[in-house]
């Protein structure tokens, strides 16, 4: 594919330097890193003067006063203060949209699409953003909402940041290599990317063509879900949450900074590339975790438990156990549970549902010619009753009940507390499925008095 141009050297470049990235592992570790020796000033934050003519910078994730357990900042020692930039000006969005979301009046149906059609030749991570739908407000940090990206070209002298939120990147098809102030992250299909709110970065594929979602939180940031009863082990384990190790560019050309601010787009020229952070330290930093290592749970008795129990992150609200936004994955496990109907059971919930699928097939979802399809994905809103398909229940009610490895897919779900109002887009979109309700007809009446 493609015609030997500047795009798939890229590539091919990005492929290298991707290859054996060193990081540091552990969740909301106090983690520290220095691409030149003597970069990272000892024993305090602001020196007089930093170390090797850097200059220092604090970048928070939380209010300074936030308790401990929560506070998230780092500091980062560069070349030039990200102060110094002329004004930003508002540019076009393309086909991200921001919360809160008004375009439509919230759906109850069940909806459900197939993957974003193939951009243009020249789509960037950034102008392939394009927005389903969400919740909340930008303003009052508090919701969350839901992109899809479909890309073919490195962000080449553009930087992207979002003062809205953090970013959750899920590469569906195609490998990402990620350049953040905090250095380098590679993240695979398979794999999630944690950018925090404001970290600027950039991106360039690894593949000709990739695709993938991304869960924007505008609330508290993203943690690991207390384990109660569990114990202290299990789940997405801290320890295989990757952070970058620095790696500064120090590159004096034009370079595009866009910064996503209450739901639009704004740019400035910088004299020079921002991701120049020689040294770092803290605990705002981002992160790549690979969901093949999430320890499932699940029973070993009967019945089937909810997905809480597949929870990866979660942001918490200002009610305790409930979410803002959950991230939880449908990772290979074993069903062994009796007397039981193994796959999800019917339900409506009070949480609403945005499900995507990285690999293989959704074990609620086995009929027909595969509706739910990598790329793809479902909205199953606040009180909307869903399940398994027709074929799912027959199959499942008459399965002989042996141990059953389920290894053929890895599927995701974004669960939040308030309904998801779609864009118009989504909701006038060709990849919008029409019949997706039919999942559900000739579900027969099986009573018998
Ligand atoms: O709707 C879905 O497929 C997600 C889901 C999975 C499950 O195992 C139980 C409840 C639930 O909402
Ligand atoms: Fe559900």
């Amino acid at each position: 594919m493609g015609d030997g141009t500047g795009i798939e050297q890229g590539i091919e470049q990005a492929r290298k330097t991707a290859e054996g990235l060193e990081y540091a592992s552990g969740f909301g570790n106090e983690h520290s890193s220095e691409a030149v020796p003597g970069a990272l000033p000892i024993g305090h934050n602001s020196p007089q003067r930093a170390p090797l003519g850097l200059y220092a910078e604090q970048l928070s994730g939380t209010a300074f006063t936030e308790p401990r357990a929560t506070n998230r900042r780092s500091w980062l020692y560069r070349i030039r203060p990200s102060a110094a930039h002329p004004p930003f000006t508002r540019i076009a969005g393309g086909a991200l949209r921001g919360a809160p979301f008004t375009e439509a009046v919230p759906d109850p149906n069940r909806l459900r699409w197939d993957p974003l059609p193939e951009p243009p030749e020249g789509t960037d991570f950034l102008s392939g953003l394009w927005t389903l739908g969400g919740n909340g407000d930008a303003t009052q940090r508090a919701g969350m909402a839901i992109h899809l990206y479909a890309a073919n070209a490195p962000m080449t002298d553009r930087v992207f940041s979002d003062a809205d939120g953090e970013l959750l990147i899920v590469p569906e098809r195609g490998g990402l290599l990620l350049r953040t102030e905090f250095g380098l992250l590679r993240a695979e299909p398979g794999h999630v990317a944690l950018i925090p709110r404001g970290v600027r970065f950039r991106v360039e594929p690894l593949e000709p063509s990739v695709r993938g979602y991304v869960c924007e939180n505008y609330g508290r940031p993203f943690t690991l879900p207390e384990l109660g009863p569990i114990g202290a082990n299990g789940l997405a384990n801290p320890r295989d949450f990757l952070a970058p190790v620095a790696a500064y560019e120090d590159v004096e050309r034009p370079v595009e900074v866009v910064n996503k601010f209450c739901g639009n787009l704004w740019a400035a020229r910088y004299d020079h590339s921002p991701l120049d952070v020689v040294a770092w330290h803290g605990n705002h930093v981002p992160y790549v975790y690979d969901l093949r290592r999430f320890n499932v749970l699940g029973t070993i008795s009967y019945d089937h438990p909810d997905p809480s129990i597949f929870t990866v992150l979660t942001s918490p609200s200002d009610t305790p156990g409930l979410a803002g936004v959950d991230f939880v994955v449908f990772a290979p496990r074993w069903l062994v549970g009796e007397d039981t109907f193994r796959p999800p059971y019917f339900h409506r919930n009070v949480m609403s549902e945005y499900m995507g699928l990285i690999e293989g097939a959704y074990d609620a979802k086995t009929g027909g010619t595969g509706g739910f399809v990598p790329g793809g994905g479902s909205l199953h809103n606040m009180m909307s009753a869903h399940g398994p398909d027709h074929e799912t229940f027959e199959r499942a009610s008459a399965a002989e009940l042996a141990p059953h490895r389920l290894d053929d897919g890895l599927a995701f779900m974004f669960e939040t507390r308030w309904p998801v109002t779609a864009t118009r887009q989504a909701l006038e979109a060709d990849h919008l499925q029409g019949r997706y309700d039919d999942v559900w007809q000739g579900l027969e009446r099986h009573f018998r008095p």
